[in-house]
């Protein structure tokens, strides 16, 4: 009988185009058993799956049922590929796609959520920048993800005197700031040392707050350096001169808004994978959406998906190797001139989906 315990991953395919890019890491998962599994071989991991979404809504009436969050409480990670789409946008907020996900971030306390914004040498050609602007980009937008506007209470539409009135709310604790801010100083030690606080603290009183505590926080870390910057601002330098970033630490939807912009970038949004860490289970996931303009076409670029399972190695299964091994395989691939539709703009031959799961699982097995 084994005498080790198999790490569990709960998979979560989604909608739109996850159950598409679900398909390759289903694939790597069982190439890394199999590499691993020889006499020294302790390590191998279970895949569970289970419904989140639009898709979870269908099968159960409910976006994120409760034998969801059982099985990711159980399970050592969990990879969510995306969700949502136009069948479930007039439904009301509670039963959307898109609160199931908020709902199982907060469920996991995945507070800090990192988007490394990397560009593969290779893609240098797909950036929508400058090769002398581009080159070597490597930072990490550390966005905080259980808090901000997308939480805050009150919300709804309500109605006064005939008026429809929209209302949301942004607000953050002093805890919740000061919690991510660690997470993107300690960061940045083992980086280049370099932190960009990206707020609107000219405006917003939770940003005013933002400000201060990030600077009361870095105290504890006088070998980083600190800058603010406003978040319009931080939009424009990101197009301009990305390279003076390293370590950039904002709210939710600062957050959201700037690594998609980021993405773009480093050739795509289907290249960027994130980690949500925090809490006691690791949530990973591509930061695209579900891309209902492509779904079922096999022409969705699995990489970020694929990425992701790297970074759920690194961070929760202590596997900085196969982390590294995954990244190395993507990297090969696009150096022997393979390409989505998303990343081919100039150059190399256009794989589908499916086929450049297999041309990465291959090179796993190999590199
Ligand atoms: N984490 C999640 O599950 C997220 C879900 N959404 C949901 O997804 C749906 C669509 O939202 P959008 O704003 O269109 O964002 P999106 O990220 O799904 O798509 C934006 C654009 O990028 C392209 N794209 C995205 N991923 C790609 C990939 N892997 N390969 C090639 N091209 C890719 C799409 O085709 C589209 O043109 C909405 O229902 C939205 O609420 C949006 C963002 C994140
Ligand atoms: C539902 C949204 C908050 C999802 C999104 O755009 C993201 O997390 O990047
Ligand atoms: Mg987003």
């Amino acid at each position: 009988m084994s005498m080790f315990k198999k790490h569990q991953i709960l998979l979560l395919p989604g909608d739109g185009i996850g159950p598409e890019v679900t398909v390759p890491v289903r694939e790597l998962v069982s190439e890394i058993n199999r590499s691993e599994s020889g006499s020294q071989g302790k390590f191998q991991i279970e895949l569970l799956e289970g419904l989140i979404g639009g898709a979870a809504t269908d099968a159960t009436g409910k976006p994120l049922p409760k034998e969801t969050l059982e099985m990711a409480d159980s399970c050592d990670a969990v990879l969510l590929a995306a969700v949502g789409g136009p069948k479930y946008d007039l439904l009301p907020y509670e039963l959307r796609p898109e609160r199931a996900l908020l709902g199982i971030r907060e469920h996991l306390g995945a507070f800090a959520n990192l988007r490394p914004a990397r560009l593969f040498p290779e893609l240098v050609d797909a950036s929508t920048l400058k090769p002398e602007v581009i080159s070597d980009l490597d930072l990490m937008v550390v966005r905080e993800l259980t808090g901000g506007i997308y939480f805050g209470k009150p919300r709804g539409i309500v109605e006064e005197n005939g008026i429809r009135r929209g209302i949301n709310t942004e607000t953050y604790t002093e805890p919740e700031i000061e919690r991510v801010a660690r997470v993107a100083f300690d960061l940045a030690r083992k980086r280049s040392h370099r932190v960009t606080s990206v707020d609107k603290a000219n405006v917003l009183e939770s940003s005013v707050l933002w400000r201060e505590v990030v600077i009361r926080v870095h105290k504890d870390y006088p070998d980083v350096t600190l800058d603010h910057m406003y978040v319009d601002n931080a939009a424009m330098q990101l197009v301009r001169k990305p390279k003076q970033f390293d370590v950039i630490v904002t709210g939710n939807l600062f957050g959201d808004i700037l690594s998609d912009e980021a993405s773009q970038l480093t050739g795509s949004i289907g290249m960027l994978a994130s980690a949500s860490i925090g809490g006691k289970t690791g949530l990973y996931e591509p930061i695209h959406g579900s891309a209902p303009d492509i779904a079922g076409k096999n022409i969705a670029n699995p990489m970020a998906m694929i990425l992701s399972l790297a970074l759920l190695l690194r961070y929760s299964l202590n596997r900085e190797d196969l982390a590294q091994r995954i990244e190395r395989s993507v990297s090969s691939v696009l150096a022997q001139g393979f390409r989505t539709a998303d990343i081919a703009q100039v150059k190399g031959q256009v794989l589908g989906t499916r086929e450049m799961g297999e041309k990465i699982i291959r090179e796993y097995s190999r590199v």
